[in-house]
């Protein structure tokens, strides 16, 4: 059966959520959610106080408010290399804890879908006709954990 999330709230599939409170360290430093650390590479490379701020906020609300503010200079290969600092941010989050690990490790074969209403690219949009990538990647970061376990 898919399996569907979108708020952090819901339980026990909103950690899946980008949003959800499960920080971990990668280049480094320390990121609140998979989201400040998603939203920040926008400008690594073109406006690092910018980058610097949005690690530092409080909410993934805040960062994604932040991340998508165009008076700051997107890096030039942005579209390119989304879809790979996503995988990055979710499985070191999912590598970091173990709990959430689990939960991610027992959906076994299913299918996952972000049922954003709103998000046609990471989430399935409000008609399902979206691409999904937040669910294929966590999908991918499933298999991957799984090999890993498995050595
Ligand atoms: N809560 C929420 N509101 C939105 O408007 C959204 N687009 C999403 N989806 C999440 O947004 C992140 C990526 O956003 P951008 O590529 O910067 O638009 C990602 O975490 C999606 O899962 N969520």
């Amino acid at each position: 059966m898919t399996i569907y999330f979108y708020s952090t709230r819901e339980k026990p599939y909103g950690c899946f959520s980008n949003f959800s409170q499960h920080g971990f360290e990668l280049d480094g430093a320390w990121w609140a959610t998979s989201e400040h650390y998603f939203q920040a590479q926008k400008f690594i490379d073109t406006d690092r106080p910018w980058f610097d701020k949005i690690r530092e906020v409080k909410t993934p609300k805040e960062a994604a408010k932040m991340g998508r503010d165009r008076s700051h200079p997107l890096r030039g290969d942005w579209e390119q290399v989304k879809d790979e600092i996503m995988q990055q941010a979710v499985l070191q989050k999912f590598k970091t804890h173990a709990d959430i690990r689990e939960i991610l490790l027992a959906t076994g074969d299913e299918v996952i879908v972000e049922n954003s209403p709103i998000d046609y690219y990471w989430g399935c949009g409000k008609d399902g006709s979206g691409k999904n990538r937040l669910g294929e990647i966590l999908m991918a970061v499933r298999e991957i954990l799984r090999q890993q376990q498995n050595r």
